[in-house]
């Protein structure tokens, strides 16, 4: 039996950092994990904060650190950047986030990195496309949570609908996690039978559906109203994908990853399913779509481009 050492390097330390690292260790995940972050005394006191609990879940060496401990990592995961405030999207905070993903990628490429890297930080497809261009790693090592966390929502809300567990739903939340995402309503099942079909038996309209829809697209605003930021969630999504990622485990997955030509888009990040293992998206799962889904998949990637274009020229991306 071999004795694997993972390691993972977390950068970005506030809510959603702090949080992920925490489910980590609940999950035993990554035998070395480095928080990095600019506020570097926090780095530390979270690092023994959750070294306090690893005598309840798992050991670990967990420390906080810089770059230069980056080298060897498995996985880098950046969760730096400025969170929503109440009223803005998450495409308000291209600028502000792109100047602190361009200032993470810079140095840790310096230290010799050549793992993978998931970005979490919003706008996440956007700032995922700019740490691939700013890496040079290829497109399959360095993706993002896409929609994992808007399709967590979607089922959780489907679950209660139809009285199933969630983890039962296979319906997804695709395209950019954000105000133009969409649901696969068309092809979505519970037991290989189609939710519409569900839906039908249960006098639930379409309206019903599109109600849902809403609701998982709007639950950041609805969160941050209320206690001004959004972090559980998008912690646990992140540690699943990690889990997959260092576990090898070939799980289908919803995450946003880069566009080869699928759903005939090309150079951007997306939300999508796809296989995760320990070397980042083995593949893009191009989900059917009907030809109402396929019509908001591409306003949503225009949606993405527009934006991503300005943006990256301001800074000669
Ligand atoms: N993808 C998703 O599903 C979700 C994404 N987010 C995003 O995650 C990001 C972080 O959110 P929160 O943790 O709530 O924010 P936060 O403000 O609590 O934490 C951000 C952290 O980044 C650090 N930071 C800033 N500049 C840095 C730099 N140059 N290098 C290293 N660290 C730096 C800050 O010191 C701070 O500790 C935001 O962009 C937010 O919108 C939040 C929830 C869900
Ligand atoms: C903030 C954010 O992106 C979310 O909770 O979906």
């Amino acid at each position: 039996m071999s004795l694997q050492h993972h390691k993972v390097v977390l950068v970005g330390d506030g809510a959603v950092g702090s949080s992920y690292a925490f489910a980590m260790a609940q999950q035993g995940l990554a035998e070395e994990f480095v928080i990095v972050d600019v506020f570097k005394e926090r780095t530390v006191g979270d690092a023994m904060d959750i070294e306090d609990a690893q005598a309840f879940t798992a050991p670990k060496n967990i420390y906080g650190g810089g770059y230069e401990d980056a080298g060897d990592a498995d996985l880098v995961v950046i969760t730096a950047g400025a969170p929503q405030k109440p009223g803005e999207t998450r495409l308000d905070l291209v600028d502000k986030n792109l100047g602190i993903m361009k200032s993470i990628i810079e140095p840790l490429m310096a230290s010799g990195f050549d793992g993978i890297i998931l970005v979490a930080a919003n706008p996440v497809d956007i700032l995922t496309l700019a740490a691939q261009k700013l890496s040079g790693l290829p497109t399959t090592r360095v993706f993002g949570s896409g929609t994992s966390l808007d399709t967590a929502r979607l089922r959780a809300d489907l679950g209660k609908k139809f009285n199933v567990d969630p983890r039962s739903v296979d319906a997804y939340i695709l395209g950019e996690h954000g105000d133009s995402e969409f649901a696969n309503f068309d092809e979505a099942t519970i037991g290989g039978r189609s939710i519409k079909a569900f839906a039908k038996d249960a006098n639930i309209s379409d309206e019903d559906l599109d109600a849902i829809l809403y609701a998982t697209a709007h639950k950041a605003y609805e969160i941050i109203d209320r206690k001004g930021a959004t972090f559980y969630g998008v912690a646990t999504a992140l540690m699943r994908i990690s889990k997959a990622i260092l576990k090898n485990e070939n799980a289908v997955l919803p995450v946003g990853a880069y566009m080869d030509g699928q759903y005939g888009l090309n150079d951007i990040y997306i939300g999508t399913p796809a296989i995760i293992n320990n070397q980042g998206v083995a593949s893009v799962i191009e989900t059917p779509l009907s030809d109402s889904e396929a019509t908001k998949m591409a306003a949503s990637a225009k949606a993405l481009k527009d934006i991503a274009d300005e943006a990256f020229a301001k800074i000669n991306l």
